[in-house]
Order: C-alpha cells, then structure tokens, then sequence
C-alpha cells in the first residue's frame, strides 16, 4: 500500500549565502518547485528568514535552522521561536548534527528546544544520527533511539502531528558518502518500530521521517523508492538547481 505520509523536502542552506545568492536559490525554487505531492521547506541562515520568507513562493515553508529553549531574555546571539513566527515562518531544525557536534549541544537540550518550539507554535525537523564511529561499534540503534527518547521525554503524543524526523547520519553529512538506500531503511524501519512502542502506533505510522547526508539529484530517486523514506533533508545540494529534481525525485 502507498505510503498515506507527504513526500517532505527540506532544503537546509546551513551558513551559506548572501542576499545575491538566497535570490539566485530562490529563484530557481520559484520558478519550478510546485508539486502537490511535496511539502517543500527551505531553511536559510536566521539573518535572511524574513527576507526568503518575503520572496519565496507561498507554497514552500521556510525553516530557522535553530532556535532556543525560552522565548525571550539575556542569550546574546540566540534566535526565539517567536521571532521566527514574528517573521512568518512556520519551521525550526532543531538537533542537527552540527548543533550537537560543533556547538556541544546535548540530548536533553534538544528536547528542551523541541518542547519550547512547539509549544510557541513552530513545527519541528528534529534530527537524529550517529557518528562513523558509532556504526562500526555497532551503536547506531542505540543512539538513534537514545536521541529521539530524549525528545520523546519532552513532548506529548499530541506534538508529533507537528514533527518531522530527520535520520542524518553524521558521516554520510558534507562527505559525499551517502547512506545505500537500504542502509537507511533500515535504519527507518527500526525507528518507526521503535516508535510504535514507545509512543503510539498510529504516530509511527504517520509521521515523516526523512534522510539527509550527501543527498544529490543522482541518488534520491533510489532512495526515494524506499517505502519508510518519506522524503529528504538535503545541505549541498539544496543550493543548486539540483534540488528542484531532489524535490520531484519521487514524480
Ligand atoms: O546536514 C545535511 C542537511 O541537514 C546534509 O548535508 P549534505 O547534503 O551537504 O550532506
């Protein structure tokens, strides 16, 4: 039976861009990015959401790539949920694996953000993955589970409506190592099974979980044809002209 989940595309820009080359991106969405069947987000840097917001085809969602646990108050440099709704975006990235690994973010942190995100009234992509070592320790159920618990942990079954997972294996993240699609099915299969468990079975059935790490125009229809990918979280190739066919991969 078909999947009854929404093909979700997000396209995640991390630290890149200036006003020129968000407009070269944006252009480009615009001109070809409608598809019914796809919920497209495009997540650009804080400092350029209200302006893609303002320029972007209604139709695509736009995304902070973070944000934090309060909504106001003494935390220079930080972003809150309600600006980013103040700015009229509806989305927020929360757990990226560079937010855990670069900046030192912890498990119980994140859930705290996802907590606060959507109890503002944000939509979450939380992400979750292991590290290289992980795998070949054998590790990657484990911390996959352990990281989405700790979200778990803070929101009600009721939240997950509003959620989006994104299974981004660090080492396969900037590296050009995709995942094979059956490595991350797999990984799908188990978590959502995990999910019937810990949470309920009709949120493993319904929500989206979508893969991210070196995701290109060439290999996300292959990945795409995996029941349990619902779609994709995509860095590099999100801003090139690429994405447009990431984005139909599944047409
Ligand atoms: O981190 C990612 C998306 O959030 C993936 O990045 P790449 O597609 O550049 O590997």
């Amino acid at each position: 039976m078909a999947s009854q989940r929404k093909f979700f595309v997000g396209g995640n820009w991390k630290l890149n861009g200036t006003k020129k080359g968000v407009d070269g991106i944006i252009d480009f969405i615009n001109k070809d990015c409608v598809d019914p069947n796809v919920e497209v987000v495009v997540a650009p840097s804080a400092i350029y959401l209200d302006y893609t917001r303002q320029k972007v085809n209604t139709s695509v969602g736009v995304a902070a790539q973070n944000c934090y646990k309060v909504g106001s108050g003494a935390f220079t440099g930080d972003n809150s949920a309600e600006m980013i709704k103040d700015v009229g975006c509806e989305w927020v990235i929360l757990g990226h694996s560079e937010r855990r690994h670069v900046f030192g973010e912890s498990d119980q942190l994140i859930g705290e953000k996802t907590q606060f995100a959507l109890k503002s009234g944000l939509k979450v992509i939380a992400c979750i993955g292991e590290k290289l070592d992980e795998r070949e320790a054998g590790h990657t159920e484990a911390v996959c589970f352990r990281q989405t618990q700790a979200i778990i942990d803070c929101i009600q079954e009721s939240d997950w409506g509003n959620i989006v997972i994104a299974y981004e294996p660090v080492w396969a993240i900037g590296t050009g190592k995709t995942a094979s699609p059956e490595q991350a099915q797999e990984v799908h299969d188990t978590l959502r099974k995990w999910l019937a468990d810990k949470v309920s079975p009709s949120v493993a059935s319904s929500v989206r979980i979508i893969y991210g790490g070196s995701v290109t125009a060439a290999n996300a229809k292959d990945l795409g044809k995996k029941p349990d990918i619902d779609g994709f979280l995509v860095g590099g190739a999100s801003l090139k002209p690429d994405f447009i066919q990431i984005v139909k991969a599944r047409a």
